[in-house]
């Protein structure tokens, strides 16, 4: 059997999908299928048109709301470059370091899970406002800041706007977005996030070589693209899909004009409004939202997919492999912390580029493919690494020196520095003559800074080539290569999927009425996950050694491979309206339902219900899926 796909013909279960979805809107695709199998004809008066160029307008509204990203991404980032000049000016402990990183990142959880409300009742423009906001404030307040109290305040502003930022600004961009560049659009949000990264860590090795309050400049620039997002946002407009479910017709007729230009929103703002009434039946139960999504099925599914897919992005480490890539770094010989900055700033430079390769990819190779591609390759750069680690942790170098100082020290137990530096209280002291070490011995760390013994040879660390070499938290080993690349495949692997993606996919699975509750939740286990995986990889590290903890990393990888594999189906070009159709099969066979897989997908009249516009999908296992056809 054929059908026409653009200027040329093909068998219908050899023809690419995807050409013809780029080729034709998705109804009118399935319309054009249904037809050629006799099933049913395509509507009449429908015409199958290209998709219309996007309009400049959509772009400048990405722009603005994907600065949120920009922020989320950056003040994450540059807390690292900070911490380095901060701890020496402020003499802050390791509680203190480690309460100023996560605070942040605990209130993110915090803003994200209560943003969800705020989202829906206010809307997603006054959200971004808001955030834009509290991203001033808190730039405002971290650059004036005279003692670690009002840092960690400061930090905590910070993290509530990063928190409300990361939830609703894919959900706006996806809002306004056309269904075929709605992936692209949305995954520049995530190219902000990294851009944001990077640019954190470029701004930190410029700031590191001021002698005072270099801090102060790195924590307080934030406060640009907060005010730049702030006035755009003035001016921009809300959600036309919020405007309608609150009843605004007209707002949003003229929001989705103005935003589609010259062309016809007649079917859209159709089709969006029928999907509310729609809706409105399924979530008429009343009660918490969020109770009402769990007991919906497609919801209840969605939701699963979602927060999984968050879930395992962070568990496969990604926040752990940034912030140990300076370590990595020192590994390979890296001994120079200017040095050792800036090549931390080569990786998060690695991280954006290969978003920018998701970007491309999502709108030709769509989600699903993306993510599993991406987690394949995670998880293998995940055993390199930890192969790496187990190389260097056999070869390690033998402890030869035993200071009658430590003996009321627990240093003075080991035999070799791979056990001297899984002890947080140790670290490795040595001298080297090329490739070969010698005089090496394990001694208490400095309590006040790492970056020094507490007595002793490496106690007064100078830059001089005769002084001893100091190793704290690592070991120096001629297998670094292997963790070097590792990483390097790492990022190149994760970020153009598992980076994008979840964030991607979040945004436009859940129906109208539960988009704000879903993402808030999705975004909470995000932030909540990373809170955890962070907090615990020393602690993994020491019960487990390092390649131990990477090879935890590459089992939940390998879970999450399978999770996907079963569970996400393709969203790809579909109206937002049309997506939740996907979910309403039983959990995990949602590969089966994929509308762009190479099974067989018949069309046939729904019959238990026969509105002139429903129409049920069958797949080759007989479940249904029904669709909407206007
Ligand atoms: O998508 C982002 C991105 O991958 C970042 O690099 C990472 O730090 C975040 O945790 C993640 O949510």
């Amino acid at each position: 059997m054929h059908f026409p796909a653009g200027n040329f013909y093909c068998r219908y279960d050899e023809c690419s999908l995807k050409h013809m979805s780029s080729l034709m809107g998705t109804r009118q695709q399935k319309a054009a299928e249904d037809g050629e199998r006799g099933l049913i004809g395509p509507p009449s008066g429908d015409v199958l048109h290209q998709d219309a160029p996007p309009t400049r307008f959509v772009y400048v509204l990405a722009f603005f709301s994907a600065l949120g990203g920009f922020l989320f991404g950056y003040d994450t980032g540059v807390v690292s470059g900070a911490m380095l000049l901060l701890k020496r000016e402020m003499s802050l402990s390791a509680l203190w370091q480690e309460l100023l990183v996560s605070s942040t990142v605990g209130a993110a959880a915090l803003s994200a899970l209560s943003g969800g409300s705020l989202n829906g009742r206010l809307g997603r423009r006054v959200c971004i406002l808001v955030a834009s906001c509290i991203f001033s404030v808190g730039g405002i307040v971290l650059s004036v800041a005279p003692d670690k109290v009002v840092l960690l305040v400061g930090r905590i502003i910070v993290g509530l706007g990063i928190g409300i930022a990361s939830m609703t600004v894919p959900v706006y961009i996806a809002e306004v977005s056309p269904p075929h560049l709605r992936g692209q659009l949305v995954t520049i949000n995530s190219l902000f996030i990294t851009g944001g990264q990077f640019i954190a860590s470029v701004v930190d090795g410029a700031f590191s070589y001021l002698r005072r309050d270099g801090w102060r400049y790195m924590l307080g620039l934030s406060v640009v693209p907060a005010v730049v997002q702030f006035i755009g946002f003035i001016f921009l407009p809300e959600s036309p899909r919020w405007l309608l479910q609150k009843g605004r017709t007209q707002e949003a007729r003229q929001v989705l004009s103005r935003i589609r230009g010259d062309q016809s929103i007649e079917e859209e703002y159709d089709t969006i409004r029928t999907s509310i009434e729609e809706e409105a039946t399924e979530a008429s139960g009343g009660g918490l939202v969020v109770w009402r999504i769990l007991s919906y099925a497609p919801t209840r599914r969605a939701l699963i997919v979602g927060c999984g897919l968050q879930m395992f992005q962070q568990l496969s480490g990604i926040n752990t492999v940034m912030y140990y890539s300076a370590t990595i770094l020192q590994m390979a010989g890296v001994r120079d912390v200017k040095r050792a900055i800036w090549l931390a700033a080569a990786t998060s430079a690695t991280n954006f580029v290969f978003t920018l390769v998701g970007v491309w990819l999502v709108e030709r190779v769509g989600r699903r493919k993306l993510t599993l591609g991406s987690l394949l390759g995670t998880a293998l750069s995940l055993a390199l690494l930890a192969i790496g680690f187990l190389l260097s942790a056999q070869n390690s170098p033998p402890v030869t020196l035993h200071p009658v100082d430590a003996q009321n020290s627990t240093c003075r137990l080991y035999g070799s520095c791979e056990g001297c530096m899984l002890d947080p209280n140790c670290g490795f002291c040595y001298r080297e003559n090329g490739s070969t070490l010698y005089n090496s011995s394990c001694v208490p760390v400095n309590a006040a800074s790492t970056d020094q013994a507490a007595w002793g040879r490496c106690s007064n660390q100078t830059e001089a080539a005769h002084s001893p070499a100091w190793a704290y938290n690592y070991c120096p080993t001629s297998y670094s290569w292997v963790v070097l690349l590792g990483l390097i495949l790492y990022l190149a692997f994760f970020a153009p999927g598992m980076g994008t993606m979840p964030w991607t996919v979040n945004s436009e699975i859940y129906p109208l009425w539960a988009r704000s509750t879903g993402n808030a939740c999705s975004a909470g286990v995000n932030w909540i996950c990373n809170v955890l995986v962070s907090l615990t990889f020393l602690h993994v590290a020491e019960f487990l050694t390092y390649y131990g903890a990477f090879f935890l990393y590459t089992g939940l990888a390998v879970l999450g491979l399978l999770f996907v594999l079963g569970c996400l189906p393709e969203t790809q070009g579909l109206q937002l309206e049309d997506i939740e159709n996907l979910f309403t099969g039983p959990l995990c066979s949602c590969g089966a339902l994929s509308p762009r897989g190479r099974r067989h997908v018949h069309y046939i009249r729904n019959g238990s219900d026969p509105g002139p516009e429903r129409y049920g999908a069958m797949d080759s296992d007989g479940a249904i899926t029904y669709i909407t056809l206007r």
